[in-house]
């Protein structure tokens, strides 16, 4: 039987304002939190009609206007195997040559399963010109590209994922970061399953993930988002990953977490995160989201959600919510589904008076 670790976060809930505040801030090593949008990706890799490419483009250029700094917006992938995907390359293409006027610059990112993926996405930046980063060519339209890659942290997810054992994948994202790295692209890691899976349960040992974890930064990944793909993650559990990344000798600032929604905790395990000093949260708009090799999980923690939180903790992420809201609105008439973030309904039916 496992002792799960205190929560310091939850003690101080119940000081009053003024000690809770002060306790709070102290141990804030940065009040800044950087937000991952996940939507055009993670968001819609998993819904069942098919999305224009046009639409996925307004997406996207909506969400370049809210402030956010990193956007996913494809990956390329088979489309039989994730087909939602299919428009990634056009996607991408089109985000090169005329990105999204921006006040700021954006980093989009496209999830690439090996070495195949990063080579289609290399081949458009040569045919384009568009370098990966693009910070100099004009500074209203700022642009980096960056990519994602994945490993599981069970062996049957990551059969299911990609087809291959853990080591095999870990094997074929070594070529991945080396070609990434001669073409000055970012790389980001993802550790799915990394408190629950979906064939082998909730109990996923946190040695693993930190072991997986530390290889990927030692073969050259940027950050690695430690990811709860089938949500069934919870306060301690998350808590108890997280100490078990520290000894492990990971810092914070190289990580990011990544929860889905699944049983309502994404928000408190967010408290977790970052009364433990992580800075980097992945979120999709409108909660959209879940992914096809996990079934029954529903989206990400919703960005308008997440945004209101970090928000009221006296915290910033230079996002605007009420723009993100209005974007949550739409997405979710686009594809017709409930919106899922309870924030982003809030602010617009107080907007809306
Ligand atoms: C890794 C593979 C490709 C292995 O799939 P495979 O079938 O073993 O691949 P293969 O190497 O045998 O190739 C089969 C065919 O696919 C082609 N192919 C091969 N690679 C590519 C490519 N990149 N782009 C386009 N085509 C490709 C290849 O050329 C060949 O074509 P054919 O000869 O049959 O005509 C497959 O398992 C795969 O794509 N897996 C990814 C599935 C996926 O996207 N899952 C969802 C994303 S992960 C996720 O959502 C979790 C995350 C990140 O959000 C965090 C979290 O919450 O956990």
């Amino acid at each position: 039987m496992l002792t799960r670790p205190r929560l310091r976060f939850f003690t101080a809930l119940r000081s009053p304002i003024s000690t809770r505040r002060l306790a709070t801030e102290s141990r804030l090593a940065s009040d800044h939190v950087r937000i991952v949008e996940v939507g055009p990706r993670d968001g819609l890799q998993n819904e069942k009609q098919s999305i224009s490419m046009e639409t996925k483009l307004d997406m996207i250029q909506r969400l370049a206007k809210t402030g956010v700094t990193t956007i996913e917006a494809g990956s390329f992938v088979p489309a039989k195997w994730v087909p939602q995907m299919a428009s990634t390359s056009e996607i991408c293409q089109k985000l090169l040559v005329s990105p999204p006027s921006a006040q700021h610059t954006i980093a989009y990112n496209y999830l690439v399963p090996n070495i195949k993926g990063l080579e289609s996405l290399v081949k458009i930046m040569d045919e384009t010109g568009v370098p990966a980063d693009a910070t100099g060519v004009d500074s209203k339209a700022a642009t980096t590209t960056e990519i994602s890659l994945f490993a599981a942290a069970t062996e049957a997810f990551s059969k299911a994922n990609t087809n291959c054992t853990i080591a095999e994948s870990l094997e074929r994202i070594k070529p991945i970061v080396a070609l990434a790295k001669t073409r000055n692209i970012r790389v980001r890691g993802y550790v799915s399953v990394a408190l629950g899976c979906p064939y082998e349960g909730p109990e996923v040992n946190p040695s693993t993930v930190a072991d997986i974890t530390a290889s990927l930064l030692e073969m050259g990944a940027d950050e690695v988002s430690v990811a709860d793909t089938t949500g069934m993650g919870t306060a301690p559990r998350t808590m108890e990953l997280l100490q078990a990344l520290k000894a492990a000798g990971i810092a914070n600032t190289d990580l990011a977490l990544h929860f889905h929604d699944t049983y309502g905790q994404a928000l408190v395990n967010t408290l977790v995160g970052l009364e433990h000093g992580i800075r980097i949260f992945d979120s999709s708009v409108g909660g959209l989201g879940g992914c096809p090799y996990s079934k029954g999980a529903t989206g990400n923690v919703s960005t308008e959600d997440l945004i209101h939180t970090v928000h009221s903790l006296g915290m910033h992420t230079g996002v605007n919510l009420e723009e993100m809201s209005r974007i949550g609105s739409w997405i979710s008439g686009e594809l017709g589904r409930a919106n899922d973030s309870r924030a982003g309904k809030a602010t617009l039916g107080r907007l809306s008076g």
